[in-house]
């Protein structure tokens, strides 16, 4: 058996050969093009000038980057044949392949070759090259011939291969981080290339924490779409988080070959009236045609603004607006009568309500329109006829719809309306928001997007949600939608609002997506409980798959394992990734006193600085928002000052974090932003504190734990943020109430319960009573048949022992508020599993149970639960 250097020297004459092959062609189009430049400078000055075919390449695309990174054996038609892969398609003089590009189906299949399932790959060895110098190699499959015939794969590599290869891949993370994302062609794993080349249709969803490569894949896969043809370059669009992350990973697809793919940042991706799209800016070059939204909503506008009940109040301003919502104002006037002709024209108010009413399901405002003003002509007519004994000539419907009064009421019922004169008006009228909210938002909601209303249209201060309501008004006003893809990648896209995402399932009606996101990375004002909801509202009726990366190959292994239970807190149901990196010394904590943070960050940032300096290794500070302008402007040159926000998806060699529970605390982000701002370093994070850093497993938001040093060095056992109110001395019952309001807020965070809760609510407030919500009472509300107290539960939550715990919380809730309920109903997300169960909690507990089915309340005594009670009906 040959040794390792002879088997080096063998693969290094065949990367030679590969290289000599790969440089010829380049030569000679350089030559032929020196030729043709001579010609041209002859024709100087005729019209003539030849210029060169795409073909006749000239300058080497590898940029330094090795050609051939495996050599495969493959068994064909009982021979075995030797191929190598690289980065682009080799031939040499005789026209026979010599390098195959990874991207081909056949390459990529041979790459994904497994031990257990091999194929007809027989070898397959991985090069270590730098360059075109073969360094060394890894066999990562091995299936020797026997008699002619494959025998089983050998066994495992030795460690020291393995650890050769380890080393590669090492290398390539553990160098310095400049700003701008590579491709991962020559390390790219096995899971990786599996999801870059998954022909599936429908929605790929890609679930994985922090530098598993989701973003990579993405890209890597738009370009293996491209190679093979499964789209071209203008039908694919790449969604990004923000515009520093599109300039952070500019360079991927270039590098790969892939050139023309579309990629907008998501704030840019909604038109602002006035100014252009970002695909006009694409177009015409100009950046400041689009510079997104000019205002900024609150917290809880951004909340109401992003959920999808928004799209129907959407809808009931634009019927409030227009046809019976107007007639409905009309009453006073009566029907219609117009003088024509010497005759009268008619139509009752009855008779226009119905005809407004019978085209509802027209697609669009405009068509509703286009659809009443037919059928009242045809009404007029029909009774002119009458009229004259069935005397009509061809002119008169068109006579009739031209006939003023019948255009000024068309235009009365039906007035030219644009997306911005209806937002604006549902945003700052309140009694049209009222009109068109009843029954899906309540008081409090209404009341958060109501604003002033400013001088001119042309100076509202639309948000970007107003953006996302503008377009989804268009599509009902005109059917006027953005521009379709075929596919569609969207990154980070844990963070997209519900309204964003059934705006992006416009833009690709196929529902041919790549999704590539983190939901314990969420920071958007919506939390999603799992990748299903995001995913039915990306691609309704597409095919969906869902795949999770758990290798974590940014983050050093000592960072991940500090951020890690608060991962493990943020999305409970997804898996935590484990690092690749352990690097000594990664992690440091600096305590401070409050005052000195700001000071202290500065100092530790100019002290990372120093120390990277020579070394050519990105520095970040990543601030609190409202830190930001006084640090950047304290900060050392060659420090990026971030916020957690705009640091998403990028990395950076040294991070140096300042004040991480401020970090944490901002809306709508919360936690989601600290393990953001956590999860950025390749090398090392420094966290300079004032306030312990909450990262602890038992967190929610408000209370903290302390931060490690102190648990190391204090030994007392009564910790704050451990089953009490933040620190405070809490006795009896108020540890009781804090302990019981501690565990609402856990359920709260429940997406399925909040949606649960704010329907009921809603319902209550439409039938009329006045529901309210505590700390501790999921809803209680007076209504005719007395009070009632509601206990609500979250996703799977539906067996008898569930229904059980929830009266003991009835129970509770009542203790704590000192409240004397006449009903006490608990609420489902579903039916309940056992059937006996609602009869039982009756019989035994007096308790009711209520859940939702298929959009409609259900339960033993719906009437009663929903307000609709006669008074006498108490216990
Ligand atoms: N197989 C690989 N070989 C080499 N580098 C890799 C590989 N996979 C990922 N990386 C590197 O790991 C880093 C993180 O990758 P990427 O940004 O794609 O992760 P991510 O999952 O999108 O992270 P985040 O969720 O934090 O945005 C990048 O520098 C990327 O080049």
């Amino acid at each position: 058996m040959p040794d390792r250097a002879a088997i080096i020297a063998a693969e290094q004459r065949a990367v030679d050969h590969a290289y000599e092959c790969y440089e010829r062609p380049l030569r000679e189009n350089r030559a032929q093009r020196a030729r043709r430049d001579e010609r041209t400078d002859a024709h100087a000055g005729t019209a003539f000038i030849p210029t060169l075919p795409p073909e006749l390449r000239t300058e080497d695309a590898l940029a330094g980057a090795s050609l051939v990174m495996h050599r495969i054996d493959a068994l064909d038609e009982g021979r075995v044949r030797t191929c190598y892969i690289g980065r682009a398609s080799v031939f040499d003089d005789e026209h026979d392949l010599v390098v195959a590009n990874w991207q081909t189906r056949q390459a990529t299949r041979w790459l994904l070759a497994r031990p257990e399932d091999p194929g007809e790959v027989m070898l397959r060895r991985d090069l270590t090259c730098k360059g075109p110098k073969v360094r060394g190699y890894r066999d990562v499959l091995v299936r020797p011939l026997r008699n002619g015939v494959p025998a089983a794969t050998a066994p495992p590599p030795t460690r020291d291969t393995v650890r050769e290869l380890r080393d590669l891949l090492l290398d390539e993370l553990g160098r310095a981080r400049d700003g701008r994302m590579r491709d991962i062609v020559e390390t790219i794993q096995r899971e990786q290339l599996a999801l870059v080349a998954d022909e599936r249709a429908g929605l790929l969803v890609v679930q994985g924490g922090p530098g598993t490569g989701k973003t990579a894949v993405g890209l890597h896969r738009v370009s293996w779409l491209l190679f093979n043809k499964l789209f071209k370059p203008g039908e694919v669009l790449v969604v990004g988080p923000h515009r520093g992350f599109l300039e952070h990973v500019r360079g991927v697809l270039p590098q790969l070959g892939t050139h023309d793919v579309r990629m907008v940042a998501l704030d840019l991706l909604w038109e602002r009236p006035g100014a252009g799209t970002a695909a006009d800016a694409a177009r015409t070059g100009r950046r400041t045609a689009v510079d997104g939204a000019k205002g900024t909503d609150a917290p809880a506008a951004r909340a109401v603004k992003a959920d999808l009940r928004m799209a129907a109040v959407l809808r009931n301003a634009l019927d409030a607006q227009s046809g019976r919502g107007v007639l409905a104002r009309r009453a006073a006037h009566g029907g219609f009568v117009a003088a024509f002709e010497g005759t009268h024209l008619s139509a009752s108010l009855d008779e226009l309500k119905a005809l407004a009413d019978a085209h509802r399901d027209a697609p669009t405002y405009e068509a509703r329109r286009a659809r009443f003003a037919d059928a009242l002509v045809e009404l007029l007519v029909e009774r002119y006829g009458l009229q004259h004994q069935g005397r009509q000539d061809r002119t008169l419907p068109e006579r009739i719809a031209r006939h003023a009064h019948v255009t000024r009421l068309v235009g009365r019922l039906w007035p030219k309306l644009t997306a911005e004169r209806v937002l604006r008006d549902l945003l700052t009228d309140p009694v049209l928001l009222h009109k068109a909210a009843q029954g899906i938002l309540d008081g409090a909601e209404q009341a958060a997007i109501l604003r002033g209303r400013a001088a001119r249209l042309e100076q509202e201060p639309w948000t970007l949600a107003d953006l996302v309501c503008l377009e989804e008004l268009r599509v009902l006003i005109s059917g006027e939608g953005p521009r379709r893809y075929p596919h569609l990648v969207v990154d980070e896209a844990q963070d997209l609002t519900p309204m964003q995402a059934r705006s992006l399932a416009r833009r690709c009606p196929t529902g041919s997506m790549t999704v590539l996101g983190d939901l314990a990375q969420a920071t958007g004002p919506h939390r999603y409980a799992g990748w299903d909801e995001l995913a039915a509202l990306l691609g309704p009726g597409a095919e969906r798959h869902l795949a999770e990366l758990d290798v974590g190959y940014r983050v050093p292994q000592q960072v991940m394992e500090f951020a890690e239970p608060l991962a493990r807190r943020l999305a409970p149901g997804t898996a935590f990734p484990r690092s690749v990196r352990p690097v000594d010394g990664a992690l440091s904590l600096v305590p401070v006193d409050g005052a000195e943070v700001d000071a202290a960050a500065l100092d530790a940032a100019r002290a990372v600085r120093a120390a990277a300096d020579g070394a050519d290794r990105s520095v970040a500070l990543i601030v609190p928002d409202r830190r930001r302008s006084a640090l950047r402007t304290g900060a050392p040159a060659g420090v990026h000052v971030l916020t957690a926000a705009q640091a998403k998806g990028l990395e950076f060699d040294h991070v140096v974090l300042a004040e991480p529970a401020e970090i944490a605390a901002q809306e709508p982000a919360g936690a989601g932003g600290l393990y953001v701002a956590l999860t950025r370093c390749t090398q090392s994070l420094t966290v300079v504190h004032g306030a312990p850093i909450p990262v602890g497993p038992d967190e929610d938001g408000e209370r903290t734990e302390r931060s490690q040093e102190e648990d190391m060095t204090d030994t007392s056992t009564d910790r704050p943020g451990t089953g009490g109110a933040a620190g405070a001395p809490a006795e009896g019952f108020d540890r009781f109430v804090a302990a019981l309001e501690g565990s609402v807020r856990d359920e709260r965070r429940c997406n399925i319960h909040e949606h649960l809760r704010h329907r009921l609510l809603s319902d209550l407030f439409s039938a009329g009573l006045a529901p309210t919500s505590t700390p501790v009472v999921d809803a209680v509300c007076d209504g005719p048949a007395g009070t009632v107290l509601y206990e609500v539960l979250g996703e799977d939550r539906r067996a008898y022992l569930d229904l059980r715990e929830a009266v003991l919380r009835l129970m509770e809730a009542a203790h704590a508020e000192g409240e004397t309920a006449d009903h006490r109903f608990v609420v489902l997300p579903g039916e309940p599993v056992e059937d006996w169960a609602a009869e039982t909690l009756d019989e035994a507990f007096g308790v009711n149970v209520l859940w939702l089915e298929d959009g409609h309340w259900r339960g033993n005594r719906v009437p009663l639960a929903l307000g609709r009670a006669a008074p006498g009906d108490r216990r």
